[in-house]
């Protein structure tokens, strides 16, 4: 058995990452076809390069079927929990920065925190007839945040992408998503509460802490973390 590396398979993700290995001595080639999601990593001996969906690294890695992975902290401690369970943290990457945040209508201008945002919720339901309700991929950490907060009277509403457009589309009252340059909140006429975002998040180099090794993984582990300078 070989160690196994898992990288986003699409996107900026995927190429930030290809740029950072070479820059620690190992490269990752795309290898196939186009569209084919095979790659492998030269100048390191023993380590396999899968590619996968960003979204589905945390629960490989927790599984212990990827020793080591890549992908945003945003994902890990969505999925993950307590983190600390199942992988460790090797390397900040420095790329892939954003803010998960929870954001208004614009219109919504006497919102500007989460008590606000509370004090809006209460009424909510008395005049819509429904609790104010919440768009996000991000359910665990924004509830936790929410709860935190002292905000009680809403409601998740599942969304799994385009989640700035649920407002304008009368599925949600506000939103909790990852932003970097504002530019997609903004154009959705939304703002985020001025409050510090429910998390930072940066592509992340994690090591499995429930993978299973055999000596030679081991020494392949050991090899890897060497020439990755950690
Ligand atoms: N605008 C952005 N700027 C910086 N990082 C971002 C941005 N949007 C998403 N990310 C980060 O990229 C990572 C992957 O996001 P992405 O939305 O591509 O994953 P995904 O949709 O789950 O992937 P897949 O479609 O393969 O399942 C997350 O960790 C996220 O924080
Ligand atoms: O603040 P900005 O720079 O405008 O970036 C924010 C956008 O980037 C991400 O979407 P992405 O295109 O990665 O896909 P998604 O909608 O599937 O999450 C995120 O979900 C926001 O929609």
């Amino acid at each position: 058995m070989t160690l196994k590396l898992g990288i986003p398979s699409k996107g900026r993700l995927m190429a930030d990452t290809m740029d950072w290995f070479p820059t620690r001595g190992i490269t990752l080639e795309k290898t196939g076809a186009d569209r084919e999601y095979a790659a492998r990593a030269v100048g390191i001996e023993g380590l396999d390069l899968l590619l996968l969906s960003a979204s589905e690294i945390p629960r490989e890695l927790a599984r212990g079927r990827l020793h080591f992975g890549v992908t945003g902290t945003d994902l890990i401690h969505e999925r993950l929990a307590p983190v600390e369970a199942f992988v460790a943290e090797e390397a900040k990457l420095g790329f892939g920065q954003a803010d998960l945040i929870l954001a208004v209508p614009m219109a919504w201008t006497d919102v500007r925190t989460a008590h606000d945002l509370d004090a809006v919720a209460a009424q909510f339901r008395a005049a819509h007839g429904h609790r104010l309700r919440i768009a996000t991929k991000y359910h665990r950490l924004t509830r936790a945040w929410l709860k935190e907060q002292g905000v009680a009277d809403y409601q998740i509403v599942d969304s799994q992408g385009a989640t700035e457009g649920t407002v304008a589309a009368e599925t949600a009252e506000a939103i909790a998503d990852i932003t970097s340059t504002g530019e997609t909140l903004t154009a959705n006429h939304l703002r985020p509460l001025d409050e510090p975002p429910i998390l930072q998040s940066q592509a992340t180099l994690w090591r499995s802490l429930t993978a299973m090794l055999s000596d030679e993984e081991q020494a392949a582990l050991d090899r890897f973390r060497v020439k990755l300078g950690l």
